[in-house]
């Protein structure tokens, strides 16, 4: 794999981080970058993510082994047009959008198939922007790569490999079964999310007691109603008809939970609790996927000075030696969690019972 120009339209949270973890494992890759928003730009620069900083799509994205669409989905669809006049021959265009079938009628409209390569990191969270941004967003979660039939094979597996480089998980789909999956786990969720907190807003008593008594319950599944409304405007104009499929599929089951409640059917709402408890307690630790194994545990640390040389000397003591350590923020542990690397899974195990000895709270992979 050899990289040595990246280009971005769109340096925002996922932008910047897909930028920001070149930086990190290909440090003198050159990148090049548009944003509408120049203090993005300005920033990116002042941080040593990006060396330069464009006005529109020029002539600065010439000689780019890569470029990354990163802005709105509705826009990176529009730029294809402009860029097909920039590309030079060899680079690989590829998208981060949560939606893939409209880009790739648009790069079939355009011809441009022999250079497109989609692409979702199936990691992100309800912030924005690129001071949002970081490498680290992208560790260990799917990316997902939708190649045109007539990309060659080989930019496939470069692209794979630099998907592996900056430690996200590449996994190869067709685009329409790309849309109907995140139809069903990402953006059926997110609707779920939105749409129960407009019903709380809109029923809550004058003194807002619904509001100031939601429990984490509430919190947990509703967390994601917080995400930027034009990502998820353009989301679901753009996979209309599987998230309408969805939604039927969706609304007939709440038809039977809701039968089920009226006829007081207790068996069939025991199935129904223990059969979702069941699927929901068999989904990975690592929500992002697949079953590789980890030697690392997420530890909950109290936010004071000398709360990791704690966790740190506990080990020490107890010969367990660390082989990385550091604080992480990403989607599952928002709020920030003590990620610990261990040599082995032996030395893994070991600390798990030992911190949860000294009462830690512990997430094992
Ligand atoms: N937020 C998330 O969790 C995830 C988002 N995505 C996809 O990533 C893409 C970007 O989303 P985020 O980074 O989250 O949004 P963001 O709002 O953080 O970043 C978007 C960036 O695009 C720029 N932008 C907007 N319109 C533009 C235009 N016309 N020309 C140039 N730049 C423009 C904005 O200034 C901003 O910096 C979307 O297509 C979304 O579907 C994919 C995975 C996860
Ligand atoms: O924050 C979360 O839980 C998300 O679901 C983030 C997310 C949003 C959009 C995507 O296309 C992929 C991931």
């Amino acid at each position: 794999m050899n990289l040595q120009k990246a280009g971005f339209v769109g340096l925002g949270l996922i932008g910047g981080s897909v930028a920001k973890a070149i930086r990190q494992y290909v440090p003198d890759c050159q990148i090049v970058a548009f944003d509408k928003n120049k203090e993005a730009l300005a920033l990116a620069i002042q941080e040593g993510t990006i060396n330069t900083s464009c006005s529109g799509i020029d002539d600065n994205f010439q000689n780019c082994d890569y470029i990354f669409l990163c802005a709105p989905i509705s826009y990176n669809n529009a730029y294809l047009c402009q860029l097909k006049d920039v590309i030079t021959p060899g680079c690989i265009l590829t998208d981060v959008g949560s939606v893939k079938t409209s880009i790739h009628e648009e790069i079939a409209r355009l011809g441009m198939e022999d250079c497109f390569i989609g692409g979702h990191p199936m990691s992100g969270s309800e912030k924005t922007g690129f001071v949002n941004s970081k490498a680290l967003l992208l560790e260990n979660a799917y990316y997902v790569m939708t190649p045109t039939e007539s990309v060659p094979k080989e930019k496939v597996e470069e692209y794979r490999e630099l998907i592996t480089l900056i430690h996200a998980i590449p996994l190869i789909l067709d685009y329409k079964q790309h849309d109907f999956i995140t139809g069903t786990i990402s953006h059926l969720p997110h609707i779920i999310a939105s749409s129960l907190v407009n019903l709380v807003r809109d029923t809550d008593t004058k003194d807002e007691l619904m509001k100031n008594m939601a429990a984490g319950g509430f919190k947990d599944i509703t967390r994601i109603a917080s995400s930027s409304p034009v990502m998820w405007q353009q989301i679901c104009l753009k996979n209309k008809t599987y998230i309408s499929e969805i939604l039927d599929a969706y609304i007939h089951e709440l038809q039977n939970v809701k039968s089920s409640i009226d006829e007081s059917d207790e068996r069939e709402l025991y199935r129904m609790f223990q059969s979702s408890r069941d699927y929901r307690n068999s989904i990975p630790g690592n929500s992002s996927g697949p079953i590789k194994k980890f030697n690392d545990i997420y530890c909950d640390i109290v936010d004071e000075a000398g709360g990791i040389a704690a966790i740190a000397t506990i080990l020490a003591s107890n010969n367990i030696s660390i082989k990385n350590i550091g604080i992480i923020h990403n989607r599952e542990f928002e709020d920030g969690v003590l990620h610990i690397e261990f040599y082995d899974h032996d030395a893994l195990e070991r600390a798990s019972v030992l911190l949860k000895k000294y009462h830690y709270t512990v997430y094992d992979q």
